[in-house]
């Protein structure tokens, strides 16, 4: 190896550290590091300050490398030293503190810093921007003394920043420019669901406002717009994007456009000085995350080290929505530009939408909200740039529908070694590969402590879990599934820990269960809120917010962004004065379409969301509940009461069946019917349960589904009375609850238990009544919702604003 040269650094960031802890490996000892960093600490992760300031991370546990890391490697660290200049004639920096230090090679690492808006007053405190340990500190210490905070800027930065606040107990309301949130992430669809949901954490928008100036004496006390309106505040966060950090590379007469101009080797415009990280612009563009920054880390390492490189060529960058509990992915072209295709797929009942973009047959984009396990395939692909013809269904339904879950697997044991899996940190398949198969690690925890995948946003935990499958083989069985990324306990694991400790509320199984994301996801919080009401349906208080939207509305929620109002009517039997009601109520809200649903109800479409209370108040029945995972209807035929052929009286079953079980709250939605011979009008078996009437008795039927995976019911059993009738469907129902998993339809838990696993526990007449009694306890604790809405002011007021909730369609 040559002299030792003398290598300066600028910025103790995260890229330029990275590139330092390559070049330790791939040359070591050929520099002589120094390094000077303008933040008094060690370098750390910045990605995690949203986890800091959402609570549950501490600052000690987001450092990458601790000062004994700089000693350790004989690196001379200058924290809490800025760089003022460059002399490049005498190869010197200068710091503010007048601390020199001359380099052979200069690395300019300076990243950069909160773009502030210069609105007058702007200078005042409490307006801060979202960028380091000291923002994060003041956030903290101001919730203490203050309730009031706004953030400008609807985009990852602000609503990551908005989240935290929240959890900090603040009033947040998020001032956006644009009309959708996360516009440079995400298409208007995939915008107003993430609004939706983020509303129902109870964060505040003001969209398409125009700060104008920020008033106060000397602490900031509103913000006024540029429509004349004012908005009190104590704080304000400014995330309205960012600037890179220039100016010492500009003073010192390197080429700067927006960032300071890299080649793909990450050399500037004068010799021996390179720059990597936010502060560069390579090939036009100033990136600002930080998988791009780590690939560019890689080649310049390679180049500073002497190694054999091809240089950085450019990144496809992709996103993930951190803390809010929120699951939304995009990559690449996320709009729909000319000369593009896009498909998409949404399910209004799992809050899931997916898209895909396509251009000449390539994948160009995805956007995922929901469900963003299939983000880092989507994202595979689209680097690839490879022909995706005929393939396009499988990518976006195989995956959505889940119909693809081995596919997923196959895809990632095609993916190149150097593909990076864990965007946060860097880490390739190669590198997870190598440590499952050589250095024994048989569990994501293993393999973060290890590699680092996953150790910051979590978001590549899907695929460091698919990894294990592929690589680890039998090894990995002890390795569990959580039910999400969120936890490593299953289904049963839950309840079990839930009842043995004793635990009441969302946050507190989180906490005591160790969720690895302190706020879940939306997969994880529904879940649980139902969990929590099932075991414990006398205390439990309904975590509204971990609804989803039509839950939360009690409506159905329309792709135009109205609701339909579907009234309960018992069996599908009303009147003509309750018909004249109904018509009455539609005219005066000016209902645009009126239509009976497959479930034999009356449905009233394109209703206003500030109309549903006033609507349910005139109408005077209840909720019909066609929307969400609970009791729909039950379908009658007309039975012996008119038809020949009938041999009970199917129209009073199904009435008697649906006043029973209205209400009631299951795993995913349940639906009943009754016919009255064995003709079987109502479809009785395609039923989650359904009632067939014979000679001199009935039979009940279980576990069938109409829907998208078509499946007949099994025989439970033959009874004789209207009452063994309602308490075998009770019990039924009960034990389905009990047992199933959230979202599990009750046609694949039957499959999946088997029939006669039921039957046992059902012939058992003390066990049969016992889970009868526990569906009525939990039946009679819920109320009609359009009722509890109609006398709750508080209530009334989610329906208050005008402007339309996400358009989603089923
Ligand atoms: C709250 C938050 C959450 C984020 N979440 C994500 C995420 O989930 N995913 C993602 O990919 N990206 C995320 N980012 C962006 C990511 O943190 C940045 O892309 C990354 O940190 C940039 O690395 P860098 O080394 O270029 O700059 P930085 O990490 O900013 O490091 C530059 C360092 O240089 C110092 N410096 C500047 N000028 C000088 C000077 N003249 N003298 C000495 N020192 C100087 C700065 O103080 C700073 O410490 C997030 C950013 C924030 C703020
Ligand atoms: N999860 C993540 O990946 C993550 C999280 C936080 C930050 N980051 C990165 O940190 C950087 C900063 O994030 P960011 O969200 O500030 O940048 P951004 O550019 O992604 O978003 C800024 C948002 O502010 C809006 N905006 C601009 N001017 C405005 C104004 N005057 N009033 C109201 N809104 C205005 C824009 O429409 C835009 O949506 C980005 O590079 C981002 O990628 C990433
Ligand atoms: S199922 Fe039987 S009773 Fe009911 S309508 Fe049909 S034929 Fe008549
Ligand atoms: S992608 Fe964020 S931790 Fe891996």
């Amino acid at each position: 190896m040559a002299a030792t040269k003398k290598l300066v650094m600028i910025g103790n960031g995260m890229a330029g550290v990275r590139v330092i802890e390559h070049i330790l490996k791939l040359a070591p000892g050929a520099y002589d590091i120094t390094i000077f960093g303008s933040e008094p600490h060690p370098n750390y992760n910045r990605i995690m300050l949203s986890s800091v300031l959402a609570g549950g991370t501490e600052l000690s546990d987001i450092v990458i490398n601790d000062w004994d890391w700089y000693r350790d490697n004989g690196i001379t660290l200058y924290a809490g030293h800025t760089v003022t200049s460059i002399d490049t004639a005498s190869r010197k920096v200068i710091s503010h503190l007048g601390i020199e230090a001359e380099y052979d090679t200069l690395l300019i690492a300076t990243g950069s810093s909160a773009f502030m808006l210069p609105l007058p007053g702007a200078d005042k405190e409490g307006v801060i921007g979202f960028r380091d340990i000291k923002d994060c500190q003041i956030m903290q210490e101001t919730s203490k003394k203050y309730n009031k905070a706004v953030v400008i800027g609807g985009g990852l930065l602000g609503l990551e920043a908005a989240r935290g606040l929240l959890n900090l107990g603040m009033d947040v309301t998020v001032v956006h420019s644009n009309a959708h949130l996360m516009n440079r992430q995400l298409d208007a669809t995939a915008s107003k669901m993430l609004k939706e949901e983020l509303e129902g954490q109870g964060m505040k928008f003001l969209l398409q406002k125009h700060s104008e100036r920020i008033h106060g004496k000397k602490r900031v006390k509103s913000l006024s717009f540029t429509d004349g309106t004012e908005i009190e505040t104590d704080l304000i966060v400014m995330a309205v994007g960012i600037k890179p950090n220039v100016q010492v590379a500009k003073a010192a007469g390197l080429n700067v456009n927006r960032g300071i101009i890299v080649n793909d080797f990450m050399e500037t415009s004068h010799p021996d000085i390179y720059a990597v990280g936010e502060c560069t612009e390579h090939r036009g563009i100033a990136y600002g995350l930080v998988a791009p920054l780590y690939e560019q880390g890689a080649v310049l390492a390679k180049r500073l080290a002497g190694a054999e490189t091809e240089g950085y060529t450019g990144s496809i960058t992709s996103t993930k929505l951190k803390v809010s509990g929120v699951d939304v992915f995009s990559a690449g072209q996320y709009d729909e530009p000319p000369g593009t295709r896009s498909m998409k797929y949404q399910d209004e009942v799992d809050g899931v939408y997916k898209k895909i973009v396509l251009r000449d047959d390539k994948l160009v984009g995805a956007v995922l909200f929901g469900d963003i396990g299939d983000g880092a395939s989507l994202l595979s692909l689209i680097r690839k740039g490879e022909s995706v013809k005929g393939r396009e269904k499988e990518l976006l339904l195989g995956f959505a529908v889940g119909g693809a879950a081995s596919g997923k697997e196959d895809h990632l044991a095609e993916l190149a070694d150097d593909e990076i899996i864990c965007g946060c940190n860097g880490v390739s398949k190669g590198t997870i590969a190598d440590a499952i198969l050589n250095k024994g690690c048989n569990s994501v925890g293993a393999i973060k402590a290890c590699t680092k995948a996953s150790a910051s946003c979590g978001g590549c935990k899907p695929e460091v879990e698919g990894l294990l499958k592929i690589y680890a083989g039998d090894a990995v069985a002890q390795v569990k599934e959580g039910i999400c990324g969120c936890t490593t306990l299953n289904r049963d694991e839950i309840v079990a820990e839930i009842k043995r400790m004793g635990l009441k509320t969302i946050k507190e199984v989180m906490n005591v269960l160790e969720w690895s994301n302190p706020e879940g996801c939306s997969k994880c919080r529904p879940s649980l809120n139902y969990y929590l009401g099932m075991l414990w349906p006398t205390e439990y208080k309904d975590e509204k917010e971990s609804r989803f939207t039509n839950e939360r509305y009690h409506a159905n929620i329309q792709k135009d962004g109205t609701f339909s109002v579907v009234p309960r009517i018992y069996g599908g039997v009303t009147s003509p004065s309750e018909l004249k009601k109904i018509a009455e109520v539609a005219e005066k809200f000016e209902v645009p379409l009126v239509k009976f649903t497959g479930g034999q109800r009356l449905d009233l479409l394109g209703v206003k969301k500030e109309d549903l209370p006033k609507m349910w108040e005139e109408l005077d029945m209840p909720s019909g509940h066609a929307y969400g995972k609970m009791l729909r209807t039950v379908k009658t035929c007309v039975g012996n009461t008119f038809c020949r052929f009938g041999t009970q009286d199917a129209i009073g079953m199904g009435i008697r069946l649906e006043k029973e079980f209205e209400r009631l709250n299951a795993p995913a939605k349940v639906k009943l019917a009754v016919s009255g011979c064995p003709r079987n009008c109502a479809e009785a078996t395609i039923k989650d349960f359904g009632i067939v009437a014979i000679d001199g008795g009935w039979e009940l039927h279980i576990g069938g589904n109409g829907g998208i995976h078509l499946r007949g019911t099994d025989l439970l059993t033959v009874v004789k009375t209207d009452d063994e009738v309602v308490e075998w469907g009770g019990a039924f129902l009960q034990l389905y609850r009990e047992q199933a998993t959230w979202n599990e339809r009750t046609s694949v838990w039957v499959e999946r238990v088997g029939v006669d696993y039921i039957k046992k526990v059902l012939d058992n007449a003390e066990e049969r009544k016992a889970l009868y009694g526990r569906i009525r306890t939990a039946i009679d604790q819920i109320r009609d919702p359009w009722q509890e809405i109609i006398e709750n002011k508080e209530l009334r007021k989610n329906f208050e604003t005008l402007e339309p909730a996400a358009a989603v369609q089923s």
